[in-house]
């Protein structure tokens, strides 16, 4: 392969990586420093190879690491055009057409066999540059299960494998746990009801003698009769606006029986979450710390966003709050990004998924013990962003939101708050701080408003509404 060769073969996996909703950096170009080419195991029709790609950070300052499995086919495949990387001269394929295999049910059924061969090492332990798989327990998997790729706005990829198991490949991996794995499975061996089982997971192993292994994905039970939280409550606020009522409580779809349930739910996996990992506390140190990293992160996204930046005056004396909060504060391991979309209504309760936190922030930060408090903020900002995405659905779809819609529409988040609140509290009852909680809603908010910018600008003004309503009240 000449230099001429690989520097396009490059161009075109950075194009690709570029466009991909998955790819943290966008808005700068992809700069790619190195490839490191992975073995699948019993790859050969079709040809599979996964990489991990070493690009430039979303911020310019430090490398990221995307893992991208492709499929080559000699001939182009009409039925994966979307998923074309590129075509080009391997030097052991010769002419090929490289797709993202994730799209491929035929590429995706080798990692299926990768998991249902795992117990008979289909995978020599010490090829340092194959995936490895590992599988937990006896899962019931269906070896000819076809996968359906997930649509949507995931920050990962997954796959389902018949209704039987779901397969999420990682795509921004750093050596270390992974804490989707490492919570899914404390929880699945503590037996928690509110979590799918957790099935296997991939990984490769470490590059140099410091590094830890690189875990590339995870295996878990498929909930049937799933439907999302953050669906559900959309339906609910579609139903309050068809339905002639006064207040949210006399409609239809009144959510606050469920936002109840989910509040229990979401308190009985933090119970779970202690007993497995244990707790500590915070003293007065560390809440110190935690305002300045609150503090920290407003301003960078003061920077960032300019609508922030005006706000931050206002916002920070919220954030400094957190100094005087009388502790000791119980803190353990957390969801960390915790929102309607991450919540499961099953026919057999609501179940959380996702443990992974908050994809920008770095994997020690997000496996350090935090105050739940986070994660309930984390519901209560996402009730409000129900509230004000259905307002502007409406506003797209019938052109203008008129004043009782927008009533019914805040009266539904107020309500739904108090009501998983409430459900939280019944099994939870540590003494609700409220500088805590509201301090980190706002920091939620500041992170939404970064995200927002970055990967859905029309969405900007729901956590931009929210700061300001949050920066009108009073710090003390
Ligand atoms: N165990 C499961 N069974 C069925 N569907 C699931 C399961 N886990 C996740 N999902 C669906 O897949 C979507 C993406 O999963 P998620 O873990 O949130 O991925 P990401 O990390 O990419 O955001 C969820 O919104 C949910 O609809
Ligand atoms: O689900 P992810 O781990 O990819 O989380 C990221 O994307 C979420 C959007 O899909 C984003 O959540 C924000 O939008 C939600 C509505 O789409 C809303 O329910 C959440 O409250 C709001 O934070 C999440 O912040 C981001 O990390």
């Amino acid at each position: 392969m000449t230099v001429t060769d690989q520097a396009e073969r490059t161009a075109k996996l950075a194009a690709y990586l570029s466009t991909a909703r998955w790819y943290a950096g966008k808005g700068r170009e992809v700069e790619i420093h190195s490839v490191r080419r992975l073995t699948m195991p019993g790859a050969g029709d079709p040809a599979v190879r996964v990489f991990v790609v070493e690009v430039t950070s979303a911020d310019g300052t430090g490398r990221d690491h995307y893992h991208v499995p492709l499929s080559y086919y000699p001939e182009p495949r009409e039925d994966l055009a979307h998923a074309l990387i590129g075509s080009w001269t391997d030097e052991q394929l010769g002419e090929v057409h490289a797709y993202d295999a994730v799209h491929d049910h035929h590429a995706m059924a080798l990692w299926l066999r990768g998991f249902t061969d795992a117990g008979a090492a289909a995978t020599a332990p010490d090829d340092r540059e194959a995936v490895h798989f590992h599988v937990v327990g006896e899962p019931d998997l269906d070896p000819e299960a076809r996968s359906t790729l997930l649509s949507g706005e995931q920050s990962n990829s997954s796959v389902f494998f018949g209704d039987t198991a779901m397969m999420k490949l990682f795509r921004r991996v750093t050596p270390g746990v992974n804490p989707d794995i490492e919570i899914l499975a404390a929880l699945t061996e503590a037996g928690s009801d509110h979590v799918a089982t957790l099935y296997g997971w991939m990984d490769a192993p470490a590059l140099g003698t410091d590094d830890e292994p690189l875990q590339l994905g995870i295996l878990q039970q498929f909930l049937t009769t799933a439907s999302d939280g953050w669906g559900l409550a959309l339906s609910s606020l579609r139903t309050l606006f068809a339905d002639d009522v006064d207040t949210p409580r006399s409609s239809g779809g009144d959510f606050a029986a469920e936002a109840h349930r989910l509040g229990v739910a979401v308190a009985e996996v933090h119970e779970t979450m202690a007993g497995a990992f244990g707790t500590e506390q915070w003293g007065p140190d560390d809440l110190a710390a935690l305002a300045d990293t609150m503090v920290g992160r407003l301003d960078a996204a003061a920077a960032a966003v300019p609508e922030v930046a005006e706000l931050a005056p206002s916002l920070r004396p919220l954030l400094d709050g957190v100094r005087r909060v009388e502790g000791p504060v119980t803190i353990q391991r957390v969801h960390g990004d915790l929102h309607l979309g991450q919540t499961l209504r099953t026919v057999r309760g609501w179940k959380i998924i996702d443990f992974e936190g908050e994809p920008a922030k770095p994997l020690a930060e997000r496996r350090r013990p935090d105050s739940p408090w986070r994660d309930v903020a984390g519901m209560l900002r996402s009730f409000d962003y129900a509230a004000e995405g259905s307002l502007q659905d409406r506003l797209e779809a019938v052109g203008d939101i008129d004043s009782s819609a927008a009533q019914g529409a805040r009266e539904w988040a107020a309500r739904n708050v108090n009501a998983f609140l409430a459900g939280y509290d019944e099994v939870c009852a540590d003494d609700l701080d409220e500088a805590l909680l509201t301090a980190y809603a706002v920091d939620k908010a500041v992170y939404e408003a970064v995200y927002e910018a970055r990967n859905r600008p029309t969405w900007l003004s729901i956590p931009l509404a929210a700061l300001r309503r949050l920066a009108a009240t009073d710090p003390s």
